[in-house]
């Protein structure tokens, strides 16, 4: 099964200039989502993680059905605000300004081993900061993986952690 035919490609949204790679084909296709599941899985365990961790929002999209056909916990990344605390904050640059991503204090022990989710690597940013908020209330982590990696913006260079990925274009 080829998992890119199930990726739509939407020019100019969010804004004009960017192509948008659409996981919902993907999520709406029952064998290429189990596919994927399954791909991701495999990749995710050698990490031998106690629990995963998935970004809001599309990132929860991976992270929750993984942690259940693995067996592991799942837990939040969420932005600003959306948390009931009390919350371990994160604040990151963005092109222009910046973000700040939120977890809930408590919710991992001190040198558990987590791997991060997310359905797309793009500048590497959302992950690594992702990873560095983790870092802060003293988790292990151990890996990251995602549905669709944007090779040509070389994200993985910005990570400091291993990442897998099911699909990856290089232009
Ligand atoms: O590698 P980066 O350049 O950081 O970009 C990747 C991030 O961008 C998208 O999230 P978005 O902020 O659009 O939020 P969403 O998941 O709520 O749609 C995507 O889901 C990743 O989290
Ligand atoms: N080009 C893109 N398509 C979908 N999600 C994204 N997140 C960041 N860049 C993206």
């Amino acid at each position: 099964m080829n998992l890119k035919d199930h990726i739509g490609h939407v020019p100019d949204f969010p804004k004009p200039g960017i192509l948008f790679y659409d996981i919902s084909p993907l999520l709406a296709h029952p064998a290429a989502w189990k596919a994927t599941v399954e791909l991701l899985a495999g990749a995710v365990s050698r990490h031998k993680p106690d629990v995963l961790a998935g970004i809001e929002s599309r990132g929860f999209l991976v992270a929750a059905p993984l942690a259940l056909y693995m067996g592991l916990g799942f837990i939040m990344v969420r932005k600003r605000g959306k948390l009931p605390g009390p919350t371990q904050p994160y604040t990151y640059d963005l092109e222009y300004g910046s973000d700040t991503i939120e977890i809930q204090k408590g919710a991992i022990q001190p040198g558990q081993r987590v791997v991060l989710l997310d359905d797309l690597l793009a500048t590497g940013g959302t992950l690594a900061a992702a990873t560095e908020l983790l870092r802060d209330v003293g988790a292990d982590v151990r890996g990251a993986a995602c549905i669709i990696e944007l090779a040509f913006l070389k994200g993985r260079d910005r990570l400091s952690i291993p990442i897998d990925s099911a699909i990856s274009y290089d232009s």
